[in-house]
Order: C-alpha cells, then structure tokens, then sequence
C-alpha cells in the first residue's frame, strides 16, 4: 500500500525516495528545530523530516478517510495542529472561527502561494504568486469573462459542444467510462468557451499535456529522472510552445477587429490596459492559462462525475431531477433546440443536488496558504514561512451548522435560512473565493441536462469505492451502463 502511495504521487521507486531523505533530513531536521524553539506551537507531530506526515495523509485520502485523518487530530489536539506535509511544515486550521482566520487574512499576513509544484508548472507568474496589486489586475481579467453578465452569453456554445460530446461518446455504445469522458469534456468546453481554442489537433496535445501537469501539481517537489515533479516540467515547456502561437494570433485578431475583447479569457487578458496599467506579457498570459486550467479542470470534471455517481445510486433524486428538466423542455416555445440561460436558471432542484454532494464529499478538500509574518491564532504562534492547511471536511459535517449532516438532504439548500458565514466552503470564501463557480454550475447543470433527458443508468460495478486521487472519484473510473429514455 505504501509502494503504491508513493508511486501514484511521486511517480519515483521507494528506494531513490529514501536515499534522498537520508541524505537532506537530517540536515532539514536540525535547521527546522534550531528556527522555532521559543514558539508556542500547536500540538501535532511533524513526522518524518522532509516526508513529514504526508504519507500517512496521502494515504489516508487514497482510501477516503482524510475527513478521519483531520478528525482524529482535531479530537487530540483542538482546531489547530500542526503536521509537515507536502515538503513544508504547516498548520491545519480547522472550524467555523479558523476558516475566518485563513479566508480573512490579508496578504501582509498570509498569502495564497501554492506549494512549491504548483508554482513551478504554473509558472512565477501565475495569479497565486502575484504581490497583490497585479493579483488583482490579472484576476479581473479572468472576471471579466466568467461572471454571470458574460457567461451567459456562451451558455448555448457550451451546451452545443456538451451535446455534440454526448452523443459522440454514447454512439452505438452501452458502457461509458464516466470518469474519463466528464475530464476529457470538461478539458475540450475549456479549451473551446474558456479559452478559445478550437483546434481539435492542439486540443488533443494540450490534453495530454496538461495530464502529466496535472500529476505534478500533488506531487513531492523532487527534481530527479522519473519523478511526476520532473515530468510536469517538462511537460510545462511543451505547453508553452503550443500557447503562444495562439495568444500572437488573438493578438492579431484583437487588433483587426474579428476577435471581441469579451470573447475568451486569452482575449480578457490581452485587452486589459489603460492608462498607468502595464499590460499583461505573454508569460503572465500563459502562466495563468496554465493556472486556470489547473483550477478549473479537474474540480468541474470532478463535480459533473460525482452527479453521475450520485445519479446512477439513487433513484428518487435521478426522477426529481428528470422531472424538473422535462419540465423545462415542455415549457420551451420556438424551435431553438439549445438551452438558454433563463432555463438553467430554473434548474433549482438539480444545483440543491450538486450543492449538497459538494457539502457531504467536496472535491477540494482544502487547500494551503503561506504565512508571511509572524502572526498568532487562538493563543499559538504561527511562525512567518510556514504553510496554512484549511479544509473543509470540519464545518461541513458539523451539526452545529447543518442538522443531521451525514443524511444526504438537497433541502437544506432550498430552504430560506441563511448558512453561516464560512461553514460551507466547497468554492472557499473571502478573498481568493473561486471565480469559476458560475461556469462551473452551468456546465454542470447542461451535462445533467442532456443526461437525464436521453438515458437512464446504472453502475457497472455497484460496490466501487471513492478514492481521492486527491480529488474524490470512483475509484474504477465510474463505468455505467446507459439506457436510452426519450425525452416524453
Ligand atoms: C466544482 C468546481 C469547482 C470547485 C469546487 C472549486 C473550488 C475552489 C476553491 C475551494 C477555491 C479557493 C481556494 C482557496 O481559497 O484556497 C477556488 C479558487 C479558484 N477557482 Fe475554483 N473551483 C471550481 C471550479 C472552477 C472553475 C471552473 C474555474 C475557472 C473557470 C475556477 C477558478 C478558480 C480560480 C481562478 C481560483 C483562485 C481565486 C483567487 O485566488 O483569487 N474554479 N476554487
């Protein structure tokens, strides 16, 4: 079990692995315990110098039991506790007043530099490394295409692309790999809405790409042959090169007057300027492609997967939800076949569905922070330098602030009362709060759509389990067994 954590995040044999921590923690070990005596630490165990706790954690998630991993500690040693995970020592915040702590901390205190790896294949300019200003700058350029306002002008693109790739993947088949087909469509919605990229050849490349990026983003920081950190670099380079053909064309196009400023997020950023705004380079441009796409494919694969998942279970909310979207066919007039932003505005049910399968299993499962001055937190020191972990496992099964959490119940969402603040944190709050969480509904909410109007399904295999690879999934891939239901 152990080989096989190490090799699904690190991509390295155990033996080179444990060469090199012989040989750089002891040295770590002393210099980490010479910096923070004096300090009034939280309790917790640092684990193994270097590898900290990270296996015991990684594991952990492997079998879906990181809430558990948190718990236990939680019951140990309080809210706060400290750990040493992913190549850092780090302080897990936990709780109602923790998560107002980490989601309110400003950069003075706290910034939200990832680790190390995701710095490194997103690239030094990417928008979680940026000092805040031109954080700010770069984030409104990603705003200005996902709100709402502009959004929904891309509904029906996007809902043509899903039902194009449905019906493709279904053709003369009875068995769908959920899994793999939600990522590869979430990958090619992307390329095409969010960044304009239509070329079934780049897109193709790009994909593959990013699937080596993407490994490396969870992985140790360990630069030798063979490991998932040193193929995600190079698999950066190559994803350079296919980018920045496209941003001289957008370019191009900007200029001549046949690409709109609003038309994607590449265009977004190249028409951000004005007066005493330096606009943006072609790396900041490209870094934060690599970033959006890494923020944004695999939560939103996850998401459409887990519905299927959640679907292909349970069958009182496969008919609510069925019901709900026939109901809006029937309303329909006109013969406009493609769905319009009015009508995924009423699919209520279906998002109280997505919103409470995020509460009980959220695809992130928290995320890091770094401090960056010394600071104090519910009478214990957190020492500059160090990384933040908040999760959101904590509040969300808490039945201070959601009755009865481990019964599945969509209601909660429909009712009027209001959740307390920082409670339910699938898209985090405060500063960085996701942007994409309107995308994300809407592409959801198309792909359910055009499901439960055409077939009904099943799981393959009934008894598979979630595993978080770090984000949960069915760990064999979620094959399902369709039946083709006309829409009555
Ligand atoms: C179900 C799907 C999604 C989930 C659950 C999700 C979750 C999250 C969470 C928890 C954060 C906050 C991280 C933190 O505070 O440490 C975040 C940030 C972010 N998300 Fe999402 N996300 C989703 C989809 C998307 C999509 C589709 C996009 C883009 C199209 C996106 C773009 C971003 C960006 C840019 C940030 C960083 C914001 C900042 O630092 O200011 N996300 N997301």
């Amino acid at each position: 079990m152990v080989n096989s954590v190490l090799e699904s995040f690190l991509g390295m044999s155990p033996l080179v692995l444990v060469a090199v921590t012989i040989v750089s923690s002891l040295f770590l070990y002393l210099l980490f315990k010479k910096d923070y005596r004096g300090y009034n630490l939280p309790g917790g165990s640092l684990g193994f110098p270097l590898i900290g706790e990270s296996i015991s954690f990684l594991r952990a998630q492997l079998q879906d039991r990181g809430d558990e991993w948190i718990h236990e500690r939680v019951l140990k040693h309080g809210p706060v506790f400290k750990t040493h995970m992913m190549g850092s020592p780090t302080f897990v915040i936990t709780g109602q007043p923790g998560n107002k702590f980490v989601f309110g901390a400003d950069y003075d205190i706290m910034s939200a530099k990832p680790p190390k790896t995701l710095a490194i294949v997103a690239g030094e300019y990417s928008l979680s490394d940026l000092p805040k200003p031109r954080y700010l700058l770069v984030k409104q350029g990603m705003v200005s295409f996902l709100k709402a306002e502009s959004l929904q002008h891309h509904v029906k693109h996007m809902d043509r692309l899903i039902k194009a790739s449905l019906l493709r993947e279904t053709k003369d088949r009875d068995v769908v790999q959920a899994v793999q087909f939600m990522k590869n469509l979430t990958f090619e919605v992307a390329c095409c809405v969010l960044f304009g990229v239509d070329d079934e050849v780049i897109i193709k490349g790009l994909m593959s790409d990013f699937a080596v990026a993407f490994k490396a983003f969870w992985s140790i920081p360990i630069n030798l042959p063979g490991t998932n950190y040193t193929r995600g670099l190079a698999a950066r380079k190559r994803i350079v090169e296919k980018i920045l053909p496209i941003i001289q064309k957008k370019k191009e196009e900007l200029a001549n007057g046949t690409l709109s400023p609003r038309n994607d997020v590449i265009a977004c950023f190249l028409s951000i300027g004005g007066e005493n705004v330096v606009p943006l380079s072609d790396l900041e441009i490209i870094d934060n492609f690599i970033f959006l796409m890494i923020a944004s494919h695999d939560t939103a694969a996850n998401l459409s997967s887990m519905m299927i998942w959640k679907l292909a279970r349970d069958k009182q909310i496969y008919n609510k939800i069925r019901e709900e979207h026939l109901s809006i066919l029937a309303q329909r007039q006109g013969g406009d076949e493609t769905l319009t932003w009015v009508e995924v505005n009423k699919m209520k049910y279906t998002w109280s569905v997505a919103q409470e399968l995020m509460r009980v299993i959220p695809p992130l499962f928290g995320n890091f922070r770094t401090t960056t001055a010394d600071t104090s937190f519910a009478g214990y020191d957190l020492p500059k330098g160090w990384q933040v972990f908040w999760v959101a496992c904590e509040t969300h099964m808490d039945k201070n602030f959601f009755e009865d959490p481990t019964t599945f119940d969509p209601s909660r969402f429909e009712a009027k009362k209001p959740i307390p603040p920082c409670t339910y944190i699938p898209f985090g709050a405060g500063m960085h709060q996701c942007i994409g969480n309107e995308y994300a509904r809407v592409k959801t909410l198309t792909i359910v759509h055009h499901l439960v109007t055409r077939f009904e399904w099943s799981q393959v295999n009934p008894e598979e389990k979630i595993a978080r690879q770090p984000l949960p999934y069915p760990s064999t891939g979620l094959p399902i067994k369709l039946t083709s239901k006309a829409a009555e």
